[in-house]
């Protein structure tokens, strides 16, 4: 990927980062390559993400799916890091595979899938790096019983990725389903290049090896200069912006593809920014159908936010019919291509006019080879922030007091987290 920052410096927009302060930040982005690039040769716990590319092997990804290679669809069973990889590579990418991802508990969501899809054509994909998961062993054991239900055994047409040990690894064991292995010291938001995410790719026969490659080739160019690697420049830009006001940060693909992308960007930077009273707010956005909702707020709003745009320099296209109402006629001749392009330098001009920053991030295309660069060049961008922030980006304690509560609430055991629910301050307004 490509980064270019020009309309996040000071002389553009307010807040913005001048070019003396990057330069003394590059000082910092040096040091925190130092502490990465450590981290990484000692494999420590969250540094062993940047190391995923070159350890992951998609020969045993794809003799693991091998058995449901011929599947019509893919139910992908898993939540956050679980799920968000495989869905931004495969929403991304064209399959005649379908693909579903079960991430949510929601009863009405998961019949209406369950009862849709062509299930004894059907492949299951169970991701939980903990295998203790609350809503993903739920989920699983509906999707099995449905599954039964059609006459199906499930056991010939079920994948499992997870950890060494849990109650996800014992049921693999027990039906010997073919089992992938969730990389030590890797957290599931950093492992979309493993096994977590390249299972539901290998379903839908995309290019394992282009994704690993475009990764690999990103990861080359970590270095201890921002305006060396685009990676680093885009996490020491978010941070200088973040300190300077911006604190929230709105990823706006311009490319329907890329859609999830913004959302597994979320969760990788909220999870492991967010901590210590610190971090920056990610915010979901798609260009061009937001600059019809949410692009008035991005311009004229308070100036608390970053817009990261995402764009793809070349892809499909498609040419708009001539029409011979006069005021449509410039739109005969351009392409829908022209128009999205068109309206992305719009809106960037618009916001670097009204000195809001914004960084562009480039893909060449939307294929394997540039997805691979682009997570993981998010991946070391996030990793940078958080050397930057001096937090723990690896861990997610937060978000535990919910899990706990929520096992309490359902008899899993005493948990005191669960009695603060019953203890919830009101202020009813009724009608
Ligand atoms: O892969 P699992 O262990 O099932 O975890 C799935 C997800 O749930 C947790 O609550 C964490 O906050 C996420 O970081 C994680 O990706």
């Amino acid at each position: 990927m490509n980064v270019d920052i020009g309309n996040a410096l000071a002389s553009v927009a307010s807040p913005g980062v001048s070019r003396a302060s990057l330069e003394r930040l590059d000082e910092q982005v040096a040091d925190a390559h130092e502490r990465i690039e450590a981290g990484m040769a000692n494999a420590e716990h969250g540094y062993e993400a940047l190391n995923v590319p070159d350890r992951t092997d998609p020969d045993e990804i794809r003799a693991a799916v091998e058995p449901v290679a011929d599947a019509d669809a893919l139910i992908t069973v898993g939540i956050g890091g679980s799920s968000l990889g495989a869905a931004t590579i495969t929403n991304a990418l064209d399959s005649d595979t379908e693909t579903v991802f079960l991430d949510n508990v929601d009863p009405e969501w998961v019949s209406r899938h369950l009862e849709r899809l062509p299930l004894a054509d059907t492949a299951i994909n169970v991701v939980s790096r903990s295998g203790t998961t609350a809503e993903t062993l739920a989920n699983f054991l509906v999707v099995r019983e449905a599954v039964e239900s059609a006459g199906v055994d499930w056991t010939e047409r079920t994948i499992v990725t997870t950890g060494e040990a849990g109650p996800l690894r014992d049921l693999a064991n027990r039906h010997d389903l073919p089992s992938l292995p969730v990389p030590d010291g890797v957290p599931g938001r950093f492992s979309a290049l493993s096994a977590v995410g390249l299972v539901a790719a290998a379903v839908c026969g995309h290019d394992l090896e282009a994704l690993l490659e475009g990764a690999a080739a990103e990861a080359e160019t970590l270095s201890g200069s921002l305006f060396d690697c685009p990676a680093y420049a885009y996490g020491a830009t978010s941070y200088a912006l973040d300190q300077r006001g911006a604190g929230v940060n709105a990823m706006m693909p311009y490319a329907e593809s890329l859609e999830t992308a913004a959302e597994w960007f979320a969760q990788l930077w909220a999870e492991s920014l967010g901590k210590d009273d610190l971090g920056q707010t990610p915010v979901r956005a798609l260009g061009v159908t937001d600059q019809h909702s949410q692009l008035q707020l991005y311009r004229a709003g308070p100036r608390d936010k970053l817009v990261t745009f995402v764009t793809a320099r070349e892809g499909e296209d498609r040419p708009i019919p001539g029409t011979d109402v006069d005021d449509l006629a410039y739109l005969g001749d351009a392409t829908l291509g022209d128009l999205l392009e068109a309206e992305f330098e719009a809106t960037e001009a618009s916001l670097a006019a009204a000195g809001r920053p914004n960084v562009r991030v480039e893909l060449e295309r939307v294929d394997e080879y540039e997805l691979g660069g682009l997570l993981y060049g998010m991946e070391a961008a996030c990793v940078l922030a958080g050397e930057l922030y001096g937090v723990n980006t690896f861990e997610q304690p937060a978000v535990e007091w919910a899990k706990k509560a929520t096992r309490g609430l359902l008899g899993g055991g005493e948990f005191e987290e669960a009695a603060a629910v019953a203890e919830k301050t009101e202020l009813r307004i009724e009608r």
